[in-house]
């Protein structure tokens, strides 16, 4: 029977992996036994969790004091007495298969009947490993990113016997952590993940190989010319070239003979100085211009089959292997709406082309993708590819959701870049209010997902790649905004820069926590701020505060912020929630034309004369007294009573 309260957490195995996963579990309020085979690995472990815990600390990013966190946590060297009041063990040993079914198969003999036990590995099969216990159904993986504390993402592994139970606590736990986890259905090797971001490093390798590219010339396409935040031989390096390798030994398809001659030579990238970079030198030191030529579909194309092989052979779904990809790989878009914008067909040719040109298995088109393309679900311009893009959505970036009361909480959800805004980004707050029927709303609020911004602004990235034309749309979102009829209200947690600042300028209304900070840091980038900042500022702060903004580009605290009229109030962290209630609560249960007409009224009497204001004012008013609402709030005042205005 599974429990799923869990309260008692044993790691095992305090590397990297596992002192991370254990600092996270502490962090959450559980109490911690870290378990390594020598006390020296433990205490090391350890010591790496306190210097970690400081730094959160410092940076206020901690609920309890570093010393409150830490008191939660032991060491232990002796698995029985690990693992003995153990609700959940989660494993981070090396990965080996042999190692971690003795492991399991010891750990079921000591630890509690009602405990999970979960594996961190990031490849190996968790249907064997919990063959090796007599609980297979409480057996799940748990594959955290490195490192643990920093990466956002889970990827919650079912065996075939993971029981529902158990997924549902790996899921609770995972969700504890503050993490996001996706769900692989089929315990494949490599997961979600690796397999999508495999090809991307292999591709290159492989053209390399072939004479059709050079390691400068595919990275810096990669990087400025498809956004990515590090081309294919840069991450090599940096996650190790022997990890690629080996990723391939247990698979049909070869290695490139440019990653295993790096292999044999024991140049394995950052690790051992040198790679195909050399990093006791330059480094990777790719120009802009050097990605000429490059043939960016052909990586792309193998990421995109890849994807469909997954959804396909319903291991993930494609939001999952969209998810995966951002938080996971780091990648810009998720791969399936990369293929979804690329087109299906057009990687489905380019795929057909290199099999035939080649004979390569690695090109094979997977099953689902040719399925999707004969039935003419073919991506974003056919309405349908992996994603159904006829309705309202789908949203990759942001989180949109309607209440009963018709406040519709837009909430932009890139954590993984402090919420930057990508040009999809832009587009997807522009379509989500494009969609929402204003009969049906009666406010609007906008926030960022993660604990760190509410948005750092427009994604960089994207800047040396995109159109003049393109940057400068940033301002219709913004625009739209503005222009939407019913009350806004920016909710501020953390970071509120660049466009995030200027999409805040354009809300009516402007709540933060006390330790969020604000400003227009453009002209750092050689760039003024593009999305109204220059002139919506000046008209809340005035002229002096506005250019003191601009020119110094610096972020302001909340208090200051507050001080300067640019915010409506500044709370602590732990009030916010409930002032940001008392704001909507007024906003939706307000008298929705009066409301209309008096966001309208002072928006229009800004840029006007005093007495042409006035006459709008006016004419506001008049209108007003001719409304149901007027009747029911002087109704309710002679009654003394709350009014009830029409929804
Ligand atoms: C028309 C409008 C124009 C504009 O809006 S221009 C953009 C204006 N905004 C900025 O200039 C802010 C840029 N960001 C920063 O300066 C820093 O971030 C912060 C001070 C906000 C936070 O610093 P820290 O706490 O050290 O976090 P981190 O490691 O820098 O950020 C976490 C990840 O988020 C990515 N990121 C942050 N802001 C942006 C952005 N605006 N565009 C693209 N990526 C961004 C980073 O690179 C990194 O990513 P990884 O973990 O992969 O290294």
């Amino acid at each position: 029977m599974v429990e799923s309260d869990i309260e008692n957490v044993t790691v095992l195995g305090a590397g990297s992996m596992g002192h991370g996963i254990a600092e996270l579990a502490a962090i959450a309020g559980y109490d911690v036994v870290v378990r390594d085979i020598e006390e020296e690995l433990v205490a090391d472990g350890l010591e790496e969790v306190e210097w970690s815990l400081g730094k959160l600390e410092e940076k206020g990013k901690l609920d309890d004091s570093a010393d409150a966190v830490r008191a939660r946590m032991t060491g232990e060297t002796d698995l029985a007495a690990a693992v003995a009041d153990a609700d959940l063990v989660v494993e981070a040993i090396p990965e080996n298969l042999d190692l971690k079914r003795d492991t399991f198969a010891e750990v079921d003999d000591h630890a509690p009947d009602h405990a999970i036990l979960a594996s961190n590995t990031s490849g190996l099969s968790i249907t064997a490993i919990g063959a090796a216990t007599d609980r297979p159904e409480q057996v799940v993986g748990t594959h955290f990113f490195n490192p643990p504390v920093k990466m956002d993402l889970v990827e919650v592994v079912h065996g075939e016997q993971t029981s529902e139970a158990t997924l549902t606590a790996a899921h609770e736990f995972v969700a504890d952590l503050g993490k996001r986890a996706i769900d692989v259905k089929r315990d494949v090797h490599g997961f979600i993940v690796n397999n999508v971001m495999l090809p991307f490093i292999e591709e290159g390798a492989w053209m390399l190989a072939d004479g059709d590219a050079t390691v400068r010339q595919a990275d810096a396409a990669m990087v400025y010319q498809r956004g990515y935040p590090m081309g294919p031989f840069e991450l090599a390096d940096y996650t190790g070239i022997d990890i690629a390798y080996h990723f391939r030994e247990d698979t049909d398809l070869d290695s490139p003979p440019t990653i295993a001659e790096k292999v044999e030579a024991d140049d394995l990238g950052k690790k051992t100085g040198r790679g195909f970079y050399d990093w006791e030198g330059d480094g990777p030191d790719y120009e802009p211009g050097d990605g000429e030529g490059f043939d960016t579909l052909r990586v792309e194309a193998r990421m995109v089959n890849e994807a469909a092989r997954l959804v396909g052979n319903d291991v993930a779904t494609p939001d999952d292997v969209d998810l995966g990809s951002r938080l996971g790989a780091r990648f810009p878009e998720g791969v399936c709406r990369l293929g979804d914008q690329l087109g299906l067909d057009a990687v489905l040719d380019k795929l057909r082309t290199l099999h035939e040109q080649t004979g390569a298995e690695r090109f094979a088109p997977a099953d689902y993708l040719v399925e999707l393309v004969e039935d003419g679900k073919t991506g974003v311009d056919a309405g349908e590819g992996f994603h159904d893009y006829r309705g309202d959505g789908p949203y990759q970036y942001v989180n949109k959701s309607l209440d009963d009361r018709g406040v519709l909480e837009i909430e932009f959800d890139r954590p993984e870049r402090l919420n930057a805004f990508s040009e999809t980004m832009f587009g997807e707050v522009e379509q989500a209010l494009d969609n929402a029927d204003p009969d049906d709303v009666s406010c609007v609020v906008f926030s960022g997902a993660g604990e760190d911004a509410f948005s750092s602004g427009a994604d960089i990235t994207g800047f040396m790649t995109s159109e003049p034309t393109e940057l400068m749309d940033v301002d219709e979102t913004i625009q739209a905004i503005d222009e939407f009829e019913r009350p806004t209200l920016a909710r501020i947690d953390g970071f509120c820069l660049g466009a995030g600042f200027e999409i805040a300028l354009a809300c009516d209304l402007r709540l933060a926590t006390e330790d969020s900070s604000l400003g227009a840091p453009e002209i750092n980038l050689g760039l003024i701020p593009g999305g109204g900042g220059t002139q919506r500022l000046t008209r809340i702060v005035g002229e002096g505060r506005a250019k003191e903004l601009v020119f110094r580009g610096e972020q302001i605290s909340a208090e200051r912020a507050a001080d300067w009229g640019l915010l409506n109030r500044a709370v602590p962290a732990e009030e916010f929630d409930d002032v940001v209630a008392e704001f909507v609560a007024d906003l939706a249960n307000g008298p929705k034309t009066a409301l209309k007409v008096a966001k309208r009224v002072i928006d229009d009497g800004q840029d006007a004369s005093l007495d042409t204001g006035l006459d709008v004012e006016s004419q506001g008013f008049g209108l007003l007294t001719t409304t149901d609402d007027m009747v029911e709030g002087v109704t309710a005042f002679r009654d003394d009573r709350e009014p009830e205005f029409e929804r």
